[in-house]
């Protein structure tokens, strides 16, 4: 790029610091972290307008939220018949939207649930804003995303660039726990986290931990494992009414980051799974992405593995290609080839271990 197109683009990127017009909106606002993610997002500067929708009414959580003295405006919209009405001129969807009660089990059993109410919400998405930027938190993340990908492509209105699935809670705990072991603040310590949204496809990089740091075999192996099964370690603790808030603070966190890239902030980096061409085998995968006003400005790919690590990850990837495979037959468009025959020629890139006893 010559001299004369970077000042440019930097010179467009300044102007658009800021730019007003933000909307942002929340489809299943209403639920358990629906109600925090928009308390966090309606004291972001950075939005005009957040647009809150559910099922259930919802008018009085928009009341409540407008009565924070921060700029942002909120308007709601309630059932599924007034879903295109909050969608409208949206620049960033976020759905947060579940089944009800498929909050405490497992990733398996709510996949059919859930695929059925964000099938409906995006295939609204693709009619009435199919530029905006979609941000997925309702799981399972590792098929709902490929599936969404699906349903887009099939209405024309697909951009691989501007679909996310929300997996930095995965990073925020993961800082978390390493700064609780090296007695560090977390605000300063980034742990990457690649793979998938589920305890057998979180991969934390203990070995890229910024500020670089030595860990033992028994350190690295509980990291990893709290990290892996947060969620049922708090789903033992927590009632189930209560609402998840360190999962509202990260899905608000990737949401403002998103927001910010959009309107030009320089290198805003976040984790999310994404389409993707970093691995052979895997269609999506959870990385660093460098965001910018087109979504995904660049994939930051995966980062340099220990042997443990790439142990866990080679682990990973068959469960991951299943889960992706299950969210893409689920539109119905076709079986993918096998990515490993074992009688085949030998290919150029290696099989990761473990792939062919792979469980289908
Ligand atoms: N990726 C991540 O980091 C996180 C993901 N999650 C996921 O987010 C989802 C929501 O979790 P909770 O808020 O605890 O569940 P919840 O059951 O409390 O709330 C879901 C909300 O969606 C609404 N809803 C259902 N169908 C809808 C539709 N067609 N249109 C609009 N709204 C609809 C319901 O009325 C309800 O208010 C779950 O799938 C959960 O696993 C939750 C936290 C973090
Ligand atoms: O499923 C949920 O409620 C939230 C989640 O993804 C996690 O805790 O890792």
């Amino acid at each position: 790029m010559s001299v004369f197109n970077k000042i440019l683009m930097s010179l467009k990127r300044n102007f658009s610091y800021g730019r007003s017009g933000m909307k942002v909106t929340v489809v299943g606002a209403a639920g358990k972290i629906g109600q925090p993610l928009c308390l966090m997002l309606k004291q972001s500067p950075l939005i005009d307008e957040l647009c809150i929708h559910d099922i259930k009414p919802i008018s009085g959580l928009g009341l409540e939220l407008n009565h924070i003295d921060t700029k942002c405006k909120v308007s709601t919209h309630s059932g599924k018949d007034n879903l295109p009405l909050a969608l409208q001129n949206s620049q960033v969807v976020v759905i947060v939207a579940a089944a009800p009660g498929t909050d405490v089990i497992s990733y398996e059993e709510m996949w059919e649930p859930n695929s059925k109410v964000v099938r409906e919400i995006v295939s609204e998405v693709a009619k009435n804003c199919p530029r905006a930027f979609i941000a997925l938190a309702t799981n399972p993340i590792n098929s709902l995303v490929p599936m969404v990908s699906e349903i887009l492509k099939k209405c024309g209105a697909y951009n691989p660039n501007g679909l996310f699935g929300i997996t930095n809670l995965d990073t925020v705990r993961a800082n978390t726990f390493v700064a609780q072991v090296q007695g560090l603040e977390p605000e300063c310590v980034m742990v990457p986290v690649v793979g998938g949204h589920s305890p057998e496809t979180i991969i934390p990089v203990l070995s890229q931990a910024k500020p670089c740091a030595e860990f033992t075999n028994a350190e690295i192996e509980n990291i990893t494992s709290s990290i892996r099964n947060a969620r049922e370690n708090i789903i033992k603790l927590k009632p189930p009414e209560s609402g998840p808030l360190a999962k509202a603070f990260a899905s608000a966190r990737f949401i403002i980051s998103l927001v910010k890239a959009v309107q030009g902030y320089p290198d805003v980096v976040e984790s999310a799974f994404v389409s993707s061409k970093v691995h052979p085998f895997l269609r999506y995968l959870s990385t660093p992405l460098l965001l910018g006003p087109n979504g995904i400005a660049k994939n930051l790919g995966l980062p340099k593995f220990t042997e443990f690590e790439q142990c866990i990850f080679d682990n990973a990837v068959p469960v991951l290609a299943v889960d992706i495979k299950k969210g893409e037959k689920a539109v119905g468009i076709y079986d993918l080839p096998k990515p490993c025959d074992p009688c085949a020629p030998p290919r150029e890139t290696p099989c990761p271990h473990d792939w062919c006893e792979m469980k289908r």
